[in-house]
């Protein structure tokens, strides 16, 4: 078992940095976050499946392709390894526009200083990893514990597109604020939805059993087809059917994410709107002093990191490995980075108490490993130490 204390180096500059003078010396940070360079720009995807045109066209494909992509093996290593090294480019010049929330997270935290930070996760690719089934995409332990860390500091909320139940029983924490069905379970959705919901549940359910590896999760206000596991000359095919058997349903519309087909109510409903109605239902609407982040890997969480680039408030940060169009100002590569998030905005908020106090600070969380946080010309070195040894 280890502890951790958490030090200010003597020997580092303790300037306390401005939003304005982090501006100047972090382009990055400024709002609106810069645009893409030209060949990564694209129009808003356009998630919504247009009924009108069910069975043409591929456009859908290919946007799922860079959403959630494949790793594929070429024949050639020459040619792997080609391709390779072009993605490795795009993603470093994208990286460039989206810096690493973990590399800068001491200029976002310097930016939330005096805020009250309250924090929104994506499950699934933020949390989780993606997996094949969708029923097994545990977080790990060790996620946990920083999820309930920050939670311990600061309001929580995890807006998913899943069902609150079945998010929270793999979350595990009660503490936290749930938003499911990307939001539509903060808040019940207008009478006859439920009785639509479940005729076409069972006929979606249906026509899933003629495309192998296709399969219909109930997200109890949306319902999510899923097609993985599917060949994908099969996911035209499968698309098409499922928006014959919504056609009949006007109040339902229909979207994609990762690998997902997503039918859900259509009301302006999604999950920028479900950050908005938490902030005012947690009593944090309207007061400038209040720092959201809000963290997310899927096309759905563009709504939220879009409302707070309007809102000039907070941080978006993207879940990403590819350079991806995006309203988020930072980026983290893997879920396992938003755990060490999670961690090091509760261990930067008890640094500022600390400093304020001008006290030494043991942190009460067990962690193994050691690290620091902010480069090392930055002010506060993170230290992690063998259980009883000195601070
Ligand atoms: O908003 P989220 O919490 O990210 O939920 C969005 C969808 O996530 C789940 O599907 C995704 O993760 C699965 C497990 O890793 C993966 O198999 C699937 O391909 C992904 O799309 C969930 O099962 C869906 O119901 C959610 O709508």
């Amino acid at each position: 078992m280890t502890k951790q204390s958490l030090v200010r180096n003597e020997e580092l500059p303790v300037a306390v940095v401005s939003p304005a003078a982090i501006a100047e010396a972090f382009p990055h940070l400024s709002y609106p976050p810069p645009r893409s360079p030209g060949y990564l720009r694209c129009k808003r995807p356009e998630r919504r499946l247009d009924l009108a045109t069910a069975g043409r066209g591929n456009s859908w494909i290919e946007s799922i392709k860079i959403q959630s992509p494949t790793h594929v093996k070429s024949s050639s290593t020459s040619s792997a390894s080609a391709m390779s090294a072009a993605r490795d480019a795009e993603y470093d010049s994208w990286v460039r526009m989206h810096p690493s929330a973990l590399s800068n997270f001491e200029e976002v935290m310097t930016t939330a200083k005096g805020k009250q930070v309250v924090m929104f996760l994506d499950y699934d690719g933020t949390l989780s990893p993606i997996v094949e089934d969708p029923d097994r995409a545990f977080m790990s332990d060790e996620m946990r514990e920083a999820v309930k860390e920050v939670a311990s500091h600061f309001p929580t909320a995890i807006v998913s597109g899943r069902c609150t139940e079945k998010v929270s029983s793999f979350v595990k924490l009660p503490e936290l604020y749930y938003a499911g069905s990307h939001g539509m379970d903060i808040k019940g959705p207008e009478e006859g939805t439920q009785h639509s919901k479940v005729n076409v549940c069972k006929s979606l359910e249906d026509i899933v059993k003629s495309i192998p590896g296709s399969r219909v999760e109930n997200n109890k206000f949306c319902l999510s087809v899923h097609f993985r596991c599917v060949e994908e000359k099969k996911w035209n095919l499968l698309a098409d059917l499922v928006k014959l058997v919504i056609m009949d349903y006007p109040k339902l519309k229909l979207t994609y994410g990762r690998k997902v087909l997503e039918i859900r109510p259509s009301i302006k409903w999604d999950k920028g709107k479900a950050l908005e109605f938490l902030l005012e239902s947690l009593g944090f609407d309207g007061y400038n002093n209040v720092f959201p982040l809000y963290i997310g890997d899927d096309c759905t969480d563009e709504d939220a990191f879009e409302v707070l680039r309007d809102r000039e408030q907070g941080f978006g940060i993207i879940v990403s490995k590819i350079a991806k169009e995006t309203k988020a100002s930072f980026s983290l590569r893997e879920p396992a980075e938003c755990g060490d998030v999670n961690f090091s905005a509760q261990h930067a908020m008890q640094a500022q108490r600390s400093i304020a106090g001008k006290q030494k600070l043991i942190c009460p969380c067990a962690c193994t490993g050691s690290s620091t946080f902010g480069a090392t010309n930055k002010k506060y070195v993170l230290q992690f130490q063998s259980h009883g040894s000195a601070a």
